[in-house]
């Protein structure tokens, strides 16, 4: 039986989320700090642990057939591949950055500036679409120091708290993309070795599902029931179970844990007590 390989992150900021998803969708792998490929104990997968930026590269000669990698850099070094999947970890974005004092106000101002960073073609995407002409350094890291020692007038490079951009000087003009982990396929996958990413597709999107949900049990006076119904904004219609306690009801429903917080306090003041809130491992739609 055919094999899917997978490449994951070898180490860095990708690799604990990426493990943790497939343990999530019931696939278990002995984690890679110290081995560059596992086989998976009960899935027909073989995970190949490799660096992140050398991704593209595999994927595109087909030599795995699909991996967990950031958006990013499938931006900058693998337009033809193809995303099957975002996972909602890793979120970042890439952005240009100037010195606090800098008169550079958007990309507009970069005509002839130096820039530093370690996304080329991202960058030079952006500013052809501006059709603005610039000197790109290309850096591997540390790219925010360009400015400090005089490298460059601007960065372009990974924000995500902003807390590096702050320690060096540096303010965030322009946000060119928004990016997180994705998960995505060679052109050359194989039909057989498709139809598993489709299992593996599958099965993310329950664990996807879950996360944006919550279960709600909570118990109510009867009379209090149609209100409190109306105030949950429910997958389907919620179960109601009689309790013991004449007159009083258990209500069971999915909602998204966003809306939760907007609606506790209408459902208190509705009469609803013994409110629990459960996170849900897998929702199958
Ligand atoms: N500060 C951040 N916050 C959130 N996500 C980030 C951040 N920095 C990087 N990422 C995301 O995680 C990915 C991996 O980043 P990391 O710094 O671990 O590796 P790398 O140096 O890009 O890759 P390699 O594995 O080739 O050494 C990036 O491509 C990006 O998608
Ligand atoms: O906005 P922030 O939350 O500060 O995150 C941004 C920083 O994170 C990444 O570096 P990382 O820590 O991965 O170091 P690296 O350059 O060694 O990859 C990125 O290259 C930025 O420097
Ligand atoms: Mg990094």
């Amino acid at each position: 039986m055919s094999k899917l390989k997978i490449a994951v992150q070898k180490s860095g900021r990708l690799h604990d989320d990426s493990m943790k998803i497939l343990k999530e969708i019931g696939i278990s792998v002995d984690n890679g700090k110290d081995q560059l490929k596992a086989s998976a104990r009960n899935f027909p997968l073989e995970v190949f642990y490799l660096r992140n930026g050398d991704i593209p590269q595999y994927l595109r000669d087909g030599v795995v057939d699909a991996a967990i990698i950031g958006e990013n850099v499938l931006i900058e070094k693998g337009d033809d591949i193809n995303i099957v999947e975002k996972l909602g970890f890793s979120k970042c974005r890439v952005s240009i950055a100037v010195p606090k004092a800098s008169k550079v106000k958007s990309l507009k101002d970069l005509e002839q500036k130096r820039i530093a960073t370690s996304y080329p073609n991202t960058v030079n995407y952006f500013l052809d679409l501006a059709g603005i002409k610039a000197n790109l350094h290309i850096i591997n890291g540390s790219v925010e120091i360009a400015p400090n020692i005089g490298l460059a007038d601007g960065i372009c490079d990974i924000v995500s708290s902003g807390s590096t951009l702050f320690k060096n000087g540096l303010k965030e003009i322009e946000v060119l993309l928004k990016s997180e982990a994705v998960l995505a396929t060679s052109p050359r996958i194989s039909a057989e070795n498709q139809t598993i990413i489709n299992k593996i597709q599958f099965r993310l999107k329950s664990v996807l599902k879950g996360r944006e949900n919550k279960y709600v049990l909570l118990n109510a006076p009867n009379e209090k029931l149609d209100r409190i119904v109306e105030i949950l904004p429910g997958m389907n219609s919620p179960t109601i179970l009689p309790l013991v306690q004449k007159g009083w009801s258990s209500l069971h429903s999915v909602i998204n844990k966003n809306d939760f917080w907007n609606v506790i306090d209408e459902l208190k003041a509705s009469g609803a007590e013994g409110i629990l809130v459960c996170p849900i491992e897998n929702m199958v739609l």
